[in-house]
């Protein structure tokens, strides 16, 4: 179990995300949605290590790991993509492994870049590659090593059908293995479909934590945020 105890990441400007607190259970995807500068981004940068918490703790399965996952822990998806340019789809996989010292061997490399249909692109510079091919390869780098947590920032941005059927497949196969996942998406449908329950940010506080199971993510954030 992945557990978010009193963390915060406020801005001066007194924008950001927190104080809040977040469980996710071994093989749950939590739903994490708001309007426009809710917090989600900076929540999510924080936990996975691109920022600090500046209050709280992250425990995961009952290890108290400080401000934020350890790299060897956590894929994550940014919603903008952080792949070096100038690296190759390969190149790109193989930082990956290193900055979260996976030992993965050259056929892993390969296998990954294979199942998230960016084998026809390994040898392509991420400069050269479109906005679905450069999505398809970070989620394939999210989910390199089957870390215990990954973290994806609407992660269908960009996907064509055939990359939104990889992502579905490998999500599934990860949440069978026992993976914990946080998931933002702007589309409301595919959190119905994906999680259990979803918190809603507003202000970078939790609004509302709700079983989506219970009448669908569309009604609670209407109840929520109208409109
Ligand atoms: N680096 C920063 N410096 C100052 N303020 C920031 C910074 N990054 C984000 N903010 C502010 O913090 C708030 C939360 O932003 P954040 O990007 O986390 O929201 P979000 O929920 O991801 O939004 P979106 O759905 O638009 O991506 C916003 O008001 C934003 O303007």
């Amino acid at each position: 179990m992945l557990e978010v105890i009193d963390v915060q990441r406020r801005y001066r400007s007194g924008r950001g995300t927190g104080p809040l607190t977040l469980e996710v259970a071994a093989g749950e995807v939590l739903g994490v949605v708001g309007p426009n500068g809710a917090g989600k981004t900076t929540l999510f940068g924080a936990l996975c290590g691109a920022d600090d918490f500046q209050t709280g703790t992250v425990r995961l399965d009952g290890r108290e790991l400080g401000r934020r996952l350890p790299a060897e822990a956590c894929g994550f998806l940014p919603e903008q993509s952080r792949l070096f340019p100038q690296l190759t789809a390969r190149q790109a996989c193989r930082f990956e492994a290193a900055m979260r010292v996976l030992d993965l061997d050259d056929t892993a490399l390969e296998e990954q870049l294979d199942r998230f249909g960016c084998a026809d692109f390994r040898d392509t510079e991420v400069r050269h590659l479109s906005q679905g091919m450069t999505r398809r390869l970070g989620i394939a780098c999210a989910f390199l090593g089957t870390p215990r947590v990954v973290v994806l920032d609407e992660p269908l941005n960009g996907l064509d059908v055939e990359g939104v059927l990889l992502f579905r497949r490998a999500l599934a196969d990860y949440l069978d293995s026992g993976g914990i996942a946080l998931m933002s998406s702007h589309i409301l449908s595919v959190l119905d479909e994906v999680c259990e329950r979803m918190v809603l940010l507003k202000d970078g506080l939790v609004a509302a934590t709700v079983d989506v199971r219970e009448g669908g993510a569309e009604r609670a954030y209407l109840e929520i945020f109208g409109h």
